[in-house]
This record gives structure tokens, C-alpha cells and sequence, in this order.
């Protein structure tokens, strides 16, 4: 497909090309990414296959930014792996929808994530982040060991529960939780056959339909919904108000602003806060893990954040604000290097929705003109591991990040939440939740190595998303002066 269009393909394995390597444990997918990405060191883009499915790989920032941006009119839309006959529910959320529905529901949403109402739900944050440093204050000990993605996993399932669920789950405390549980099933994408069924879909759409198969578990996405629809119908009853995101969602739906074409229900406010729940917890807990391992490996990088921490905490009394969280510079500078070193999602795609041709730039370049359906990808991973970009980038430094360094970063390779009117749309209330989170913690405790700390992490294989080789274990030492 490719070499008549612009370069040679690689080719892995037969039928399963590029991603053979990976499921079969030769390679981790991020290795698998930056094979991807260095095979044509001076060229634009790189191509690849997912099973027969061929993929343009845009490496050039000046591309990514017609794409993502300038000719986002081409190029709204992901690649679909539900079918709204296979799944009615999760086929309805922004991740998944298409052209104009999406955009009616996007600009419904973002009313969500505006800065006065991430001011209206930071005591929800604050209040999840205070029991998870009490659970560890109350074990009344100097040192416990841990292992960082449990536990970050944990706490995002309580956040995320009671800022977008409206209700109190305590996973922390009570690990065989049911609602936990059920999250672990929705989001955990680790299995082989779990993998199978999202490439599947790439390759036999029309299969998937004729026998209603998605990727996603049914019963799982109906207890989800379950529990929105009959908190949506309480809150009615009994007019509660609590400041968290359906609640904003059925204030706009009661107040709809001039730019809203559509009246959400609540079938489709619930698809919404499923698809928050699943775009945000594997992310958010492998930001949240990946940074911790930073800081214990750095020990030089936590001290000057604990000496910002603690002046902060003096600065505000000891009652943290969402304004004093802001003002945290190096905080900032340090969550800004983790997702550039460890960026949650490490591809994010865009689908051709109208034809389009890449015009030549360089000598010997062809035109490579891209037909309907064509898929192209972002390797945000590679990127932000490209030493001309980021010289030396296994190293974490966060003053990469300080006021005049991240001037001088070239535009467009920094993807962490992707990029354009397609990117995250909660990027701030993840920024968010990570400081506040690390503000608690390092206020009480320290991150150092314990017996069964590794350094350095070694990514383990066979999985989509980043995680350590045998769990990232590290100890929480109790501080003494606050
Ligand atoms: C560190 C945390 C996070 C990272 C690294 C991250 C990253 C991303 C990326 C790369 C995309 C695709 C953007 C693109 O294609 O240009 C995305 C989309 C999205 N994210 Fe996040 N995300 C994070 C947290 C969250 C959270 C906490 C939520 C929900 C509360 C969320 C909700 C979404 C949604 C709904 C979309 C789809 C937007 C659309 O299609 O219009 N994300 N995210």
C-alpha cells in the first residue's frame, strides 16, 4: 500500500504485521513505536500496518499541526472500534462519536472543564487526596512500603467516583469493592484477547456488526450506566446539589447556552461520565505512578519540590488552595516532565474523513494523497523521546519546563494530551488532580527506595499501556517537620 505512495512498509509478521513483535513479548509497544518512528531517520512520516490496516506515522511537527489543526475539517474523527449496534451505550461518548455529533456533544462538555468549575470541585479533589494520606498516616508507622500503580489506581477510582459518578467509593480502605472492581474490567486492556478484539475491529467491521461484538464488557458498561441514570433520578426527586460533573451537566441541560444544538439525556450523560472513568484512569494512574518513580529515583528533583510544597504550605495556612496549587511552578515543571517521559497515551490517531494529499516538501519526496478511511497516527511517545527534540531524553529534568526553556520548545512536540480541537478535553482537571495529589502527599511523607525498588523500571511487554516490570515499589517515610 505504502511503497506506492511514499516508502517502504515494514513487515513483522504476516497477517498481524508491525504489532507481532509486541504481542508475542519480542518488544514493548513503546520499543515497538520508536522502531516505527526512527526506521526512515529524515523522512516526514514513517509507515506501519495493524494487521491488514495500514497506518501513516506523521513524525513532522509542522504535519502534525495540519493535521491536528489547520485541516481539522479532514480529520475530526478517531478510528472507531464500537459500533452503535454492538454497544449503545459507550458508542455514545465523545471519544467515540463522529463529525457533528461530536461537536455538539464536545461543546456541551466543555462547559465541564472551564477554570470556574474546576474551582467549584477542588474540594471534592482535596478531600480524596486527605484520606489517601490518612489512610497511610493512620498505619502509625515511619516507613510503608508500597506499590505505586495499586495504590494510584485506587485513588483514582474514588476521585473519579465522586467527581463524575456523584457517588463515595472508598477503594482505598476496601480493595474488593464492587464499583472498583467493575472499573478494573472497563479499563484493563492488558489481556491478548482484549487486544485481539480492538485490531479486530480495524480489519472486519463488518463482522463485528453482524455478530455485535465490542471490545468493551456489556454488563460492565450497564452497571455504569445504571448507577448515573438512578443518581440522575434522585438528585431530582430530592433535589440534591453536589458540586461534581453531572451535576454541572444537568444545570446545562436546565440552562442550555446559545451554542448548544442538542439536549443531552441521561442515557447520554452517563455514556460521558463511562468514557471520563475510562479516558482518565489508566492515564491519570500511570501519570501519578510514573511520577512518584521519578521522585524516588531523583532524590535531588523531590527535595526542591518538597522545599516549594512546604512553602506553599505556610503561604496558605496549611488550607491549600486551587489558587496556590496553580501558582506551584516547579510542581508544574515536574508533572510537565513525567507525561513528556511517560506519556500516558503513547499513540493517538486521526481518521481521514475526506481526501487529502500531503504535498511534497523535500527532494524525492512523492505526494501522498490519503482516501477516505486512511488512518494516520501521532507517535506522541516517540517524539517526546527524540533527542533533537529533547537532548538526552531518558533524563528526567524538569527544567526543561522552566520559563525560558519551554520557550524555546518546537511547536507541536509536546503532546502529552494530544493536540488541536480533538485533543483532551480534561487536560487541566488532570493537571489538577496530580499536583493536588502530590502536594498531600510530599506535605506528609517522603518517596524512597525500598529492598524491592527498581532503578531503572524496566517496561513490562504484552501490554498496551506503560507499566514496571514487577510493580514500581517504594516507600512512604513518614516526614517529621510540615
Ligand atoms: C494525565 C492524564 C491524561 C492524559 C495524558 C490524557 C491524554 C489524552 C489524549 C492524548 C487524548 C487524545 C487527544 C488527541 O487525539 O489529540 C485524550 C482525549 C480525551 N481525554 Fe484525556 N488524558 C488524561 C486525563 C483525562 C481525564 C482525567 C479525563 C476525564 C475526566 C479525560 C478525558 C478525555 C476525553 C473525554 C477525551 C476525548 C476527547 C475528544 O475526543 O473530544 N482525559 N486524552
Amino acid at each position: 500500500h505504502w511503497s506506492k505512495k511514499c516508502s517502504k512498509q515494514i513487515v513483522h509478521g504476516w497477517w498481524l504485521g508491525s504489532i507481532w513483535k509486541a504481542i508475542t513479548s519480542k518488544e514493548t509497544f513503546p520499543e515497538m513505536i520508536l522502531n516505527a518512528y526512527n526506521m526512515e531517520p529524515n523522512s516526514r512520516y514513517s509507515t506501519f500496518h495493524q494487521l491488514l490496516h495500514p497506518v501513516l506515522l506523521i513524525k513532522d511537527p509542522d504535519l502534525i499541526k495540519l493535521i491536528t489543526v489547520k485541516d481539522f475539517d479532514h480529520f475530526v474523527n478517531h478510528h472507531s472500534m464500537v459500533l452503535p449496534q454492538c454497544d449503545p451505550i459507550f458508542s455514545k461518548n465523545l471519544l467515540l462519536l463522529k463529525n457533528q455529533n461530536w461537536r455538539d456533544v464536545r461543546s456541551i462538555l466543555a462547559s465541564v472543564f472551564t477554570t470556574s468549575k474546576m474551582k467549584y470541585m477542588f474540594s471534592l479533589i482535596t478531600q480524596n487526596c486527605d484520606n489517601f494520606v490518612s489512610h497511610f498516616l493512620q498505619k502509625n508507622e515511619p516507613l510503608v512500603t508500597v506499590e505505586m500503580k495499586e495504590i494510584m489506581t485506587r485513588f483514582m477510582n474514588d476521585v473519579t467516583a465522586s467527581m463524575t459518578f456523584g457517588i463515595e467509593v472508598d477503594a482505598m480502605n476496601n480493595p474488593e469493592d464492587e464499583f472498583y472492581l467493575k472499573g478494573k474490567d472497563l479499563t484493563d486492556l492488558s489481556g491478548l484477547s482484549r487486544v485481539l478484539k480492538f485490531l479486530g475491529s480495524f480489519i472486519a467491521p463488518k463482522i463485528y456488526k453482524v455478530f455485535k461484538i465490542s471490545p468493551f464488557p456489556q454488563k460492565t458498561i450497564q452497571f455504569f450506566a445504571a448507577i448515573v441514570t438512578n443518581n440522575i433520578y434522585i438528585r431530582q426527586k430530592q433535589k440534591i446539589v453536589r458540586p461534581d460533573m453531572i451535576n454541572i451537566l444537568l444545570e446545562g441541560r436546565k440552562n442550555p447556552s446559545k451554542d448548544d444544538k442538542i439536549k443531552i439525556t441521561d442515557l447520554e450523560i452517563a455514556a460521558q461520565v463511562i468514557a471520563f472513568y475510562f479516558a482518565g484512569f489508566e492515564t491519570m494512574s500511570g501519570l501519578l505512578s510514573f511520577m512518584a518513580y521519578e521522585l524516588g529515583a531523583n532524590p535531588e528533583v523531590q527535595k526542591q519540590l518538597i522545599l516549594e510544597v512546604d512553602n506553599t504550605f505556610d503561604a496558605c495556612g496549611g488550607k491549600i488552595t486551587y489558587h496556590a496549587i496553580s501558582g506551584m511552578k516547579y510542581m508544574d515543571m515536574v508533572v510537565s516532565e513525567a507525561l513528556r517521559k511517560w506519556p500516558g497515551i503513547m499513540v493517538t490517531d486521526r481518521v481521514c474523513s475526506k481526501p487529502y494529499t500531503i504535498p511534497p516538501k523535500f527532494p524525492g519526496e512523492k505526494c501522498v494523497h490519503l482516501s477516505e478511511g486512511s488512518s494516520v497516527w501521532l507517535p506522541i511517545f516517540a517524539i517526546h523521546r527524540d533527542p533533537n527534540y529533547y537532548p538526552n531524553p531518558e533524563r528526567f529534568d524538569p527544567e526543561r519546563f522552566n520559563d525560558d526553556n519551554k520557550r524555546k520548545l518546537k511547536p507541536y512536540t509536546y503532546l502529552p494530551f494530544g493536540v488541536g480541537p480533538r485533543g483532551c478535553i480534561a487536560s487541566r482537571l488532570g493537571l489538577l488532580e496530580a499536583k493536588t495529589l502530590f502536594f498531600y502527599i510530599l506535605a506528609n511523607f517522603e518517596i524512597v527506595s525500598v529492598d524491592k525498588t527498581e532503578i531503572p523500571l524496566r517496561l513490562i511487554k504484552k501490554r498496551i499501556a506503560m507499566k514496571a516490570e514487577g510493580g514500581f515499589w517504594f516507600g512512604l517515610r513518614r516526614r517529621t517537620i510540615i
